[in-house]
């Protein structure tokens, strides 16, 4: 038995062999649940004290509670990785861990394709303002009080945070015979941009006819759209958030929506999941999803092993494959 641990914390679906072959190389304990005063109780009690790495997901938050400050002082000063299965990683305090010399892996790429899928389902759904004939044809109501929605061919999509998910969007959108233009901390190279335009923030929020939000939420993103930014885009603008809720003051859309400003809005994520403002569940031009932008079997799975190959990775060359781009950044 190895006197090196690996702790997963909340549970493995689809890579469970791959997760239990690591047992050749360390030894596996596992906390399934339990809650956030058991798991202190055992980072106090030295049970995880050969503990050098961590499997973690956005999920098992609902198991331990946010990786804060004060979770992360009681982690085992074994503790070199925390392999995170999601990416994002909000609940992370990551200037926390990084300061207890802590690397973190997320899972970027692996979740492209289905997150940007859902985006492109939320912008369709929301030109179409589809909620009224989806809700109406299944209350014998045939079209109901369907109106007429708009077609994305020819309408400017701005795109803010052109990572590999707003990468996959704009892809995508090309094929509706849309024209991206797009806003990011730092310009892409022209292969990235695929022909994209870079534009400054405020004119992005000017003059996109669909805005969609593709940014990580840190504290300096959070509420990056609010009153005064809605209040610059453009009369009938739909907005499409895929990213994080508290990206976006969920108040000021209410408002920007009962003000007609934005005609429609899709969104898979809230500023305080999983309650959903009610303004945005009683409106109708709202498409709504609760988060499930990579809940398919084939991104589930390649997350999984993703975190997984982070994780030996890491214990038999001492590095990650996908480590945070801040922690990188020296
Ligand atoms: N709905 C879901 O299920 C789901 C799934 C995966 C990811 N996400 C969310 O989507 C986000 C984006 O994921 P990704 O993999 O594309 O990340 P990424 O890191 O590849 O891209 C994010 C981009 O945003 C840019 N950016 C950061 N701050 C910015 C700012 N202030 N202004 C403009 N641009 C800024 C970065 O430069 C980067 O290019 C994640 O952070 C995550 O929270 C949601």
């Amino acid at each position: 038995m190895s006197s090196q641990s690996a702790l997963l914390i909340g549970d493995i679906t689809h890579a469970r062999p791959e997760w239990e072959s690591l047992s050749s190389i360390l030894t596996l304990k596992e906390f399934p649940s339990g809650g956030r005063d058991k798991f202190l109780d055992n980072c106090k009690s030295g049970l995880y004290d050969d503990v050098v790495a961590i499997y973690r997901s956005n999920a098992s938050t609902a198991h331990t509670g946010l990786f804060n400050e004060e979770l992360i002082s009681a982690l085992p000063k074994s503790l070199k990785y925390i392999c995170h299965n999601g990416a994002g990683y909000d609940n992370i305090d990551v200037p926390a861990a990084t300061k207890a010399g802590i690397s973190i892996s997320s899972t970027p790429i692996a979740v492209n394709n289905s997150t940007a899928d859902t985006g492109i389902f939320l912008m369709i759904g929301a030109l179409r303002q589809a909620y009224v004939p989806l809700a109406s044809i299944r209350a014998g109501e045939w079209q109901g009080k369907a109106t007429l929605g708009h077609d994305p061919h020819r309408k400017l999509l701005g795109i803010l945070g052109m990572g590999g998910i707003g990468r996959e969007m704009a892809r995508r959108a090309r094929a509706f015979g849309m024209t991206i233009q797009y806003h990011n901390r730092n310009r892409l190279s022209p292969d990235l941009e695929e022909g994209a335009r870079y534009v400054s923030f405020d004119e992005l929020l000017a003059s996109s006819d669909v805005f969609s939000l593709n940014l990580a939420l840190n504290p300096s993103t959070r509420h990056i759209i609010g009153g005064e930014e809605l209040a610059k885009m453009k009369d009938g603008v739909v907005i499409v958030n895929t990213a994080r809720g508290p990206l976006i003051d969920e108040k000021a859309l209410v408002a920007a929506l009962d003000s007609g400003k934005v005609a429609s809005t899709g969104l898979d994520v809230y500023e305080n999941e999983p309650q959903v403002e009610p303004g945005l569940l009683n409106n109708p031009r709202v498409m709504l999803l609760p988060h499930i932008g990579t809940m398919t079997y084939e991104t589930q799975k390649e997350m999984e092993l993703l975190v997984l190959e982070n994780l030996r990775r890491a214990v038999e060359k001492g590095e990650l494959l996908t480590q945070l781009p801040e922690q990188k950044v020296k």
